[in-house]
């Protein structure tokens, strides 16, 4: 096996039951809905879907309806832990703290549509929370930055971001601070947009969405201790697909933009809108061997066995296994 993809294995559990996780088969995984009841419609969830990332109502309530009836057992449980401390405290009055999920996983893995249908899922609980999410791209340094440093081809590496402002803003909002602004990046113009933010302001749950979220921090020489980000979590989800897989999502991907967003003119690609296929799936061949597939190994995979939960896709999109932490 490559050294560079030898993370053990998490998808067999061991015969003498010390794997961390709980594997479950999709159907099995899917009779764990119980009686979660299904709150999207099919038109919906063609809504919620990325480019080139399909999900069908199935997937929805094989999979992310147990993931829902989950976390509402989760959420509930930590908000029950979260009292007793303010009970202990002899706290005044109960400030409520945002639960945190971090969505990781690959570029082109899918995560946007996994943390979007969870959005519109938790949402849509019975006592409404409000449910916010943020995608970690916007902490990336800006291109002019990335270029000065020479790091324009190791963007989403954990290098790239601005780690320092992601954390900020995590230990904002987890201290139950109002209005938190973090930046905004554009696929588009392929770049942190100047000026433009998003605010959360007290979310009940709060999804954050990158590659990088598992990643664990690099250790300061003078001993100082810096969080990980996904100390700032609740609950984490890895999504998982094959090299090959993820390789073909990719070019598929950027084959298909050339006849949509690469066509716009403020777009960063659109000098590849024009050219012939073969040369554009050079190009997102490149891009993906060079940094992408790169980076997944270096960075993303071995960063898997922190989550929570691990969904894995097949070939065609569908999670047919889940692994579910122990705790
Ligand atoms: N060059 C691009 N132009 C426009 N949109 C893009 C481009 N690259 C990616 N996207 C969109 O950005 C989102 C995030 O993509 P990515 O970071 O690969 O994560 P994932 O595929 O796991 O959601 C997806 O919705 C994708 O369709
Ligand atoms: C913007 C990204 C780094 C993803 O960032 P994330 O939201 O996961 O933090 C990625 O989609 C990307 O653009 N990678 C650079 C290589 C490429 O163009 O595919």
């Amino acid at each position: 096996m490559d050294q560079r993809n030898a993370v053990p294995a998490y998808e067999t559990e061991d015969d003498d039951g010390l794997s961390p996780y709980r594997i479950f088969q999709r159907d099995e995984w899917a009779r764990l809905r119980a009686d979660a009841p299904m709150t999207l419609t099919a038109d919906e969830v063609v809504q919620l879907q990325s480019l080139n990332d399909p999900i069908s109502l199935d997937e929805v309530a094989a999979i992310y309806l147990p993931l829902s009836r989950l976390l509402s057992l989760y959420v509930a449980a930590t908000q029950g832990l979260f009292k007793a401390t303010q009970r202990f405290l002899l706290a005044e009055k109960e400030e409520k703290v945002p639960y945190i999920i971090g969505v990781a996983g690959s570029v082109a893995v899918g995560k946007s549509t996994t943390a979007r249908v969870l959005k519109a899922l938790l949402a849509r609980w019975p006592n409404t929370p409000k449910v916010d999410l943020v995608t970690t791209d916007g902490f990336l340094l800006p291109n002019a930055e990335l270029t000065r440093l020479g790091l324009m081809e190791r963007k989403g590496f954990p290098e790239s971001y601005d780690t320092g402002k992601l954390l900020h803003f995590l230990a904002d909002i987890k201290a139950g601070k109002r209005n938190v602004h973090a930046p905004l990046y554009s696929h588009l113009v392929y770049d942190v947009v100047p000026g433009e933010e998003t605010v959360v302001d007290r979310p009940d749950i709060l999804i954050v969405e990158g590659l990088n979220v598992l990643q664990p921090a690099r250790m300061p020489k003078d001993g100082t201790a810096i969080p990980f980000v996904s100390d700032f979590f609740d609950f984490s989800v890895y999504i998982d697909a094959d090299e090959a897989d993820l390789h073909r999502w990719y070019v598929n991907r950027f084959l298909r933009l050339r006849h949509t967003a690469f066509r716009d003119p403020l777009s960063y690609f659109r000098r590849y809108a024009e050219l012939p296929e073969d040369e554009a799936m050079a190009t997102a061949d490149g891009l993906w061997n060079r940094i992408n597939l790169l980076n997944l190994r270096e960075n993303i995979v071995p960063t898997r066995q922190r989550a929570s939960l691990i969904l894995k896709k097949g070939a065609s999109h569908r999670i047919e296994t889940v692994a579910l932490r122990r705790l």
